[in-house]
């Protein structure tokens, strides 16, 4: 059986097999890293539609979901009671290329028995990696060094300039110990040294906490208490703007925060006033609101604040486990096997 595909624009390719059958269609909304890639576009027994280039404008998205039996977004891509609707009763499974999946309607999935997968696990290592980074990156003035460097005013060596704070005895507060926040306290452990200490709340993972000497404390208590703050929780009504003002004045004065999670759990306009009243030591955010951030942001012009393009899982070896894992959920999804991957609804 031949493939051929259309080049229906510059952003769309429609894949279609040279058969009499009728193929069940997935739409793919984004190009893969190229081994997945490769995985889904050799499936034979699908017609792929591939949004090829960029994020998917909401009217393409419309515009292909009808008759389509498996989605596989991002997390660009909100899935809601209107795209449910305009895709139809053939759509089986919505894989998302994500651990969170607040931008999908679990409920509209629920109600109208729609499979949902997702990426849990192996994206764990990369994002508390990269957790652990923002956190070495705000204690040492990463940014500010970097930046004295390109605009020459890195002069003589001096005895008091650029001083960070380092880890060695610090209390470490991990909002959300599951995966992520366990995997990022693990990596932060062995900077903090014999006296530093690992407080948590929300989400815990009782067992990671045993194994990390870590103690339970409740939010007040942990806003109040941390020197470093990592957010690994994930977004809810509950976690929504759950970093506000009030959160921020009580924190300590050289306090590091960093969110690896979800933008809206820190309310964003709250965390301006809060960091040019001079109440937080450094931040580091890898993902904002809004994604993308424009360049002319005000957050972008404190100097103790570092923010990177939501990039928590970006390594080629990341991308590709969970860009296969979201193929072979949405495959499987279609061809009415259990999903490697689900998440139960
Ligand atoms: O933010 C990334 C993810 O949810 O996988």
């Amino acid at each position: 059986m031949l493939n051929f595909f259309k080049n229906q624009s510059v952003n769309l390719r429609i894949f279609r097999r040279v058969s009499t059958m009728v193929f069940p269609k997935i739409l793919l909304t984004r190009t893969m890293p190229p081994e997945t890639q490769k995985l889904i576009e050799n499936a034979q027994d699908i017609e792929l539609i591939h949004w090829k280039d960029g994020s998917i404008p909401r009217d393409q998205l419309l515009k292909l979901v009808p008759g389509v039996s498996g989605i596989l977004c991002m997390i660009t891509e909100k899935i809601d009671s209107e795209v449910l609707d305009v895709a139809g009763p053939n759509l089986k499974v919505v894989s998302t290329n994500s651990v969170g999946y607040d931008h999908v309607d679990l409920n509209e999935l629920r109600k109208r028995k729609i499979l949902f997968g997702y990426t849990p696990n192996v994206l764990t290592d990369a994002t508390a990696e990269l957790t652990a980074l923002l956190v070495l990156a705000a204690a040492r003035r990463m940014r500010e060094g970097i930046c004295a460097v390109e605009n020459g005013e890195w002069k003589k060596w001096s005895p008091v300039w650029l001083l960070g704070t380092q880890l060695t005895n610090k209390t470490v507060g991990i909002v959300g110990l599951g995966r992520i926040g366990a995997a990022t306290a693990h990596r932060l452990k062995p900077f903090l040294g014999a006296n530093g200490k690992i407080i948590y709340t929300a989400n815990s993972d009782k067992q990671a906490a045993t194994e990390l000497g870590a103690t339970r404390v409740k939010f007040d208590m942990l806003i109040r208490e941390a020197d470093v703050i990592c957010i690994c929780c994930s977004l809810n009504n509950q976690t929504r703007e759950m970093f506000d003002y009030d959160v921020f004045k009580v924190m300590k004065k050289n306090v590091i925060l960093v969110n690896t999670a979800r933008g809206p759990i820190i309310q964003q306009d709250d965390l301006i006033r809060a960091l040019s009243e001079g109440l937080l030591g450094s931040v580091g955010l890898d993902v904002t609101t809004p994604e993308p951030l424009d360049p002319d942001h005000p957050l972008l012009k404190f100097s103790n604040v570092t923010v990177i393009p939501h990039l928590g899982s970006a390594t080629l070896e990341t991308r590709t486990t969970m860009g296969n894992l979201a193929v072979e959920n949405v495959l499987a999804g279609v061809r009415g096997q259990p999903l490697p991957s689900p998440l139960e609804l």
